[in-house]
């Protein structure tokens, strides 16, 4: 058998990001409006620190505002509320990031929630969750899996009607939501995760495998079925063949399973690329939705 056709999430995020940036220039000339994002940061976490920086040199590329606020470790919990209050209340900012993961010391729900859920550019908030579960139009899907649907779709089109499909792990921002969408989607849909009798059975069922354990190479190429479309979530970095690099890998062992898969997500430059191009597109669709503007179709689904 053929090795798997490689999804490659950097070529299609880089597709989205051109059509967001249409889209702001068309919201500019038909509403007079500019999109912005509030781009929280607190503390000195290195990878939190790229990302940030990559999702605010994002936001300027497409022609957005980026609003950066770059706070200290020991930033007190009242005074992020009290930021994220000034943020709901300012007409510029259409969309609140808050990058995670928060300090220890702060509770990281509490301050999702206080984030209007019209400028939660994440989806993380409880309303918008909510939105997806119940199928409601208005709802921000959360920045993965949203990209993860779009590399779906791109691979089998968008029809999904009947398919089996598995996502390995259950947190509240990857895992519930993929499977929120793709059970929308009219798939069949099992949440599998660490208590899981016989993973590996169940993976092998899976038409489409969405991977989101956080655990490096866990899945395995005779967990998977011939064929089927595998989205790997995972970025772990783990020690390189030479002393002291790393090297980051996914939670499905790449080697072994673009032999068996139909497709499959490299990391890097799978479905890590899509999650700041959708931070983009929620960021267009919040400033359409605050203008009266049509929201664009990737964000409303
Ligand atoms: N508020 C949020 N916090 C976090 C999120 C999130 O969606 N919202 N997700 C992750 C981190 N993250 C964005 O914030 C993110 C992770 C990875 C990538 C990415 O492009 N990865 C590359 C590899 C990058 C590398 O070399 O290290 C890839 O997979 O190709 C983008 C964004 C946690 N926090």
């Amino acid at each position: 058998m053929a090795d798997a056709t490689i999804i490659d999430g950097k070529a299609f995020a880089a597709g989205l990001r051109a059509r967001v940036a249409e889209g702001v220039t068309a919201l500019k000339a038909s509403h007079g409006v500019t999109p912005g994002l509030a781009v929280v940061l607190v503390g000195e976490d290195p990878a939190s620190q790229v990302y940030v920086r990559s999702k605010e040199r994002a936001l300027v590329e497409l022609g957005m505002n980026s609003f950066d606020h770059h706070e200290p470790a020991d930033m007190g919990e009242a005074d992020l509320l009290a930021l994220i209050d000034r943020l709901n209340a300012d007409p510029a900012v259409h969309g609140i990031l808050v990058q995670l993961p928060l300090p220890r010391h702060i509770d990281t729900q509490k301050v999702l929630a206080r984030i209007v859920p019209e400028k939660d550019a994440d989806g993380f908030h409880v309303v918008n969750a909510g939105l997806l579960a119940t199928g409601s139009p208005g709802a921000i899907v959360p920045c993965t899996p949203l990209g993860s649907l779009l590399l779906i779709r791109d691979t089998l089109g968008r029809d999904l009607k009947g398919k089996r499909a598995l996502v390995l792990g259950r947190s509240n921002i990857v895992g519930k939501p993929m499977a929120q969408l793709l059970l929308q989607a009219d798939c069949t849909v099992t949440i599998a995760h660490s208590r899981t009798a016989d993973l590996p059975g169940e993976c092998r069922r899976a038409d489409i495998l969405v991977a989101a354990v956080g655990r490096p190479e866990m899945v395995r190429g005779d967990w998977i079925k011939p064929g089927a479309t595998v989205i790997d979530v995972g970025i772990n970095r783990v020690p390189a063949a030479e002393p002291g690099k790393t090297r980051l890998v996914g939670d499905v062992a790449f080697d072994e399973a673009v032999k068996v898969a139909g497709a499959i997500t490299p990391v890097p430059g799978g479905v890590g690329p899509m999650t700041i191009a959708c931070l983009m597109l929620n960021t267009l669709a919040a400033a359409c939705r605050a203008a009266g503007a049509p929201v664009p179709a990737e964000a409303a689904l």
